[in-house]
């Protein structure tokens, strides 16, 4: 298993968020989490990578207590790329990435050729090699998020989870994000706001409402119309793609129910 948590509970000052949530996540899949706007996506996922101590309950990583660890251990089984893009610093795009190199090095080791082709490839594989010599300060949102990305599939760990990864981006970028991390040979978890993404690339969607985990399986036994219905108050009607084999979803609001009959 790659997570398990157990009865967690997690408050912001006085607001519990999450409360007595259990799960576990099976290794080598693509995970989505899907829920509603403050639903808790950003808030589990960050007890998950060891940013907000839970008020009860256990993450386990790979059985492991993440409180138990230190940065740099957790560093190498696990990398975060969050909602936000970092904004303080003045470093090339090549710089930043390299970055992601460092949980593997003693404290002032170089780079070795390794490194540098790790490095590389992670800027290859997220298409900003043209980019390498930037300042990180003067790209685009969909750009920065793309060197974040890079750094994160540098870091080479075992679990990569991120935070609204396609946020920011083109459609043609968000789909070749999506295809990059499908082929990753290791475990991803994202939280999705794009229902259509989650359903044709993830192998199993957990879903979120109030803090409480609704509903977890594979996207077609998940992203039902009685769930989108209860879940997102919306009316949806699926199909199965024709290429994808996976479902297909259309969002209708009551103006165009009404026109449909
Ligand atoms: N620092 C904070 N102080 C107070 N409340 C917070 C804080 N951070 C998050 N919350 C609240 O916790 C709840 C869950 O937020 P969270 O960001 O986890 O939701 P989310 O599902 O990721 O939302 P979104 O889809 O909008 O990004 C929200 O009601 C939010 O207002």
């Amino acid at each position: 298993m790659v997570f398990r948590l157990e009865d967690v509970s997690v408050a912001i000052g006085d607001k519990k968020i999450i409360e007595q949530l259990s799960l576990q996540m099976q290794e080598g899949q693509l995970i989505g989490l899907v829920g509603p706007n403050g639903s808790g996506k950003s808030t589990l996922l960050k007890s998950m990578y060891r940013f907000l101590k839970p008020a009860g309950g256990q993450v386990l990583l790979f059985e492991q207590d993440v409180w138990a660890q230190n940065e740099k251990q957790m560093a190498k089984k696990l990398a975060v790329v969050g909602q936000e893009t970092p904004i303080l610093f003045e470093f090339t795009v090549q710089d930043l990435v390299a970055m992601g190199r460092t949980p593997h090095k003693g404290l002032f080791e170089m780079d070795t050729a390794e490194d540098e082709q790790i490095v590389e490839q992670a800027l290859m594989k997220t298409g900003i090699t043209h980019l390498a010599d930037r300042q990180f300060s003067t790209l685009s949102g969909g750009e920065k998020k793309r060197v974040v990305i890079a750094r994160a599939l540098a870091q080479q760990a075992q679990v990569l989870i991120l935070d609204e990864p396609t946020n920011h981006l083109d459609i043609q970028h968000q789909l070749q994000l999506m295809d990059l991390i499908r082929q990753l040979p290791i475990t991803v978890i994202a939280a999705l706001h794009d229902l259509n993404l989650a359903a044709t690339y993830c192998d199993t969607i957990y879903v979120l409402k109030d803090g409480e985990l609704c509903a977890v399986g594979t996207p077609q036994d998940v992203l039902t119309p009685a769930l989108l219905a209860k879940v997102f108050q919306v009316t949806a009607e699926i199909s199965i793609h024709p290429a994808t084999k996976k479902p297909q979803l259309f969002f209708l609001s009551e103006q165009w129910q009404s026109k449909g009959e």
